[in-house]
């Protein structure tokens, strides 16, 4: 049977467009790609990139502050013009955008700039009305940002309207207490939107090292965020041009804007799945092997859209590996951990690597090394805020299971450590490692003695 491609990929993000580009130009395969919106998908045009340039941006208050204590009397910000930001920003999504496009045009890709659906196994049904088959068929469809459910929501904004607002709120409520509203706390603090974070839990960023998200949380309600933990939204209402949110402590509140940062969702919708065998797992997220193939031979699917570990730099490996496999006859598995990974908050990041503390103590024994302290540079100009520096080691080979980093460019220093870690490194070579001084991150390999055992006779024998 022939067909009109050897490949056609739906979606233009980070795991379709590498696909695409791989197979196409080390491997010569016949690739068409299709893309509904903007070349570069949820990372460069709403994700990633944007939300970097804003931290960028929102750090100027935090960096005033810190030369007042080194002697610039006066040193502050200036006035902030969101107008002005939000052009350069626009340009350089253009850029980026074209860059991405160029890539896959060089590359021998026909792009089809519209919505694909699947008709069947190797078919693909395009808005534009053409139809077109191959011989495989990458899903990299990516996912949409959820609501929470409750009435009035549709009043509520999502991250993806952050980066299109024609002004900024005077005051907005952030929904959520993982990722991106952490990140979206720091930006809308830092550029001076009076800001309130709800979040249910007890600390925010669940799911990662309790010890850093303590540290997380505190930084949070120190900078000027006002977080309210314990709470949630359970009505928005529209009141004039602002929206009243109700709460469930019975509270009620007037914003300019309320944003939910409550997660995301696979996008499997409308695509025509029930046309397939592909099967879809928990929360709607397709189902794929160990070399991202869908239940239907001919049908794989990469990134978000398979909810494994949701970052860019998975999803383009997840691509890169699967065009090696199939057109390049060099079978590549993508090793999902561990992964590190990024909290872009200021003026302390998190970065993380590998089992959290919570996590080694329920797998064993674990000497857990932990340092928290106040770093030079914002401790000379007065500031009280504390990094965190930590290792989980395995005391039965010394390998090192997990590192949590809480400090100024802790995902600099996380991508850095993450090398030796994902090596399979022992506390002994980060011992043998000579430090570098004077540093933040000297630290770990400096830190001699153990704070704790844990997950020994299910306790903590210090
Ligand atoms: C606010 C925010 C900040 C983030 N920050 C980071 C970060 O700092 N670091 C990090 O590693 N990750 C970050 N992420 C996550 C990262 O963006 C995603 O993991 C990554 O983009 C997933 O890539 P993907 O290829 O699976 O999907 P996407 O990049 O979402 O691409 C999917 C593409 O498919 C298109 N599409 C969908 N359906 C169809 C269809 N039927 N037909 C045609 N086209 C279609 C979409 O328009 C989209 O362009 C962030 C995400 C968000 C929302
Ligand atoms: N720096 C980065 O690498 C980065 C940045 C942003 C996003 N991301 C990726 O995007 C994904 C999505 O980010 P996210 O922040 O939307 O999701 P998330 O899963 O990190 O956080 C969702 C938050 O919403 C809360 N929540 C969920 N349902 C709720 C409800 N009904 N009511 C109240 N709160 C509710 C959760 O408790 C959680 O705090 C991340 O998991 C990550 O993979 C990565």
């Amino acid at each position: 049977m022939s067909f009109d491609y050897d490949l056609f990929v739906i979606g233009g993000g980070s795991g379709g467009v590498r696909a695409a580009r791989i197979a196409a130009s080390q491997y010569g395969a016949r690739v068409g790609l299709a893309e509904e919106s903007r070349m570069g998908g949820t990372c460069v045009i709403r994700g990633c990139v944007p939300k970097k340039l804003m931290i960028f941006a929102a750090s100027a208050p935090g960096m005033a502050e810190e030369m007042r204590g080194y002697g610039w009397q006066g040193a502050a910000t200036g006035l902030f013009d969101w107008e002005v930001f939000r052009q350069k920003l626009d340009a350089e999504l253009v850029r980026l955008e074209t860059i991405y496009a160029s890539g896959l045009e060089k590359a021998g890709v026909t792009i089809h700039k519209c919505r694909a659906r699947l008709a069947d196994h190797h078919t693909v049904e395009l808005a534009d009305g053409a139809r077109v088959t191959a011989r495989h068929i990458l899903i990299a469809v990516g996912g949409r940002p959820a609501k929470p459910g409750i009435p009035g929501e549709d009043l509520g904004l999502i991250s993806d309207d952050l980066f299109l607002m024609e002004q900024l709120p005077r005051r907005a409520l952030l929904v959520g207490g993982g990722f991106i509203a952490c990140e979206f706390a720091t930006i809308l603090n830092g550029l001076g939107v009076g800001t309130v974070q709800a979040y249910r839990g007890d600390a925010v960023l669940r799911g990662f090292d309790r010890e850093a998200r303590d540290l997380a949380t505190l930084q949070l309600s120190t900078c000027g965020v006002d977080l309210r933990l314990g709470v949630s939204p359970t009505r928005l209402e529209r009141q004039g041009d602002r929206v009243l949110a109700h709460f469930d402590d019975g509270a009620s509140e007037e914003f300019d804007a309320v944003f939910f940062a409550t997660g995301r969702k696979p996008y499997t919708g409308d695509l025509g799945l029930e046309n397939t065998g592909v099967r879809l797992g928990k929360g709607g997220a397709i189902e794929v092997d160990e070399w991202s193939q869908t239940a239907v031979p001919s049908i794989f699917a990469v990134g978000d859209v398979t909810d494994r570990v949701n970052l860019t730099p998975v999803a383009i490996r997840e691509g890169h590996s699967f065009a090696d496999t199939i057109f390049g006859a060099k079978p590549r598995k993508v090793r999902h951990d561990p992964v590190a990974s990024a909290v872009y908050m200021r003026p302390h990041e998190l970065g993380s690597i590998g089992l959290t503390e919570e996590q080694a103590a329920e797998r064993g024994p674990v000497d857990v090394y932990s340092a928290q302290f106040r770093p030079m540079q914002s401790m000379f100009a007065g500031s009280d805020a504390k990094v965190l520096m930590k290792l989980l080691v395995d005391p039965s080979d010394d390998r090192v299971l997990g590192c949590h980093i809480f400090g100024p460019s802790a995902g600099e220093m996380i991508q850095l450590a993450a090398i030796p870690i994902t090596m399979g490194c022992t506390k002994a070579d980060f011992d043998a490692t000579m430090a570098v001084h004077p540093t933040i991150a000297e630290e770990l390999v400096t830190m001699r003695s153990r704070s704790r055992r844990i997950g020994e006779n299910g306790g903590n024998d210090g």
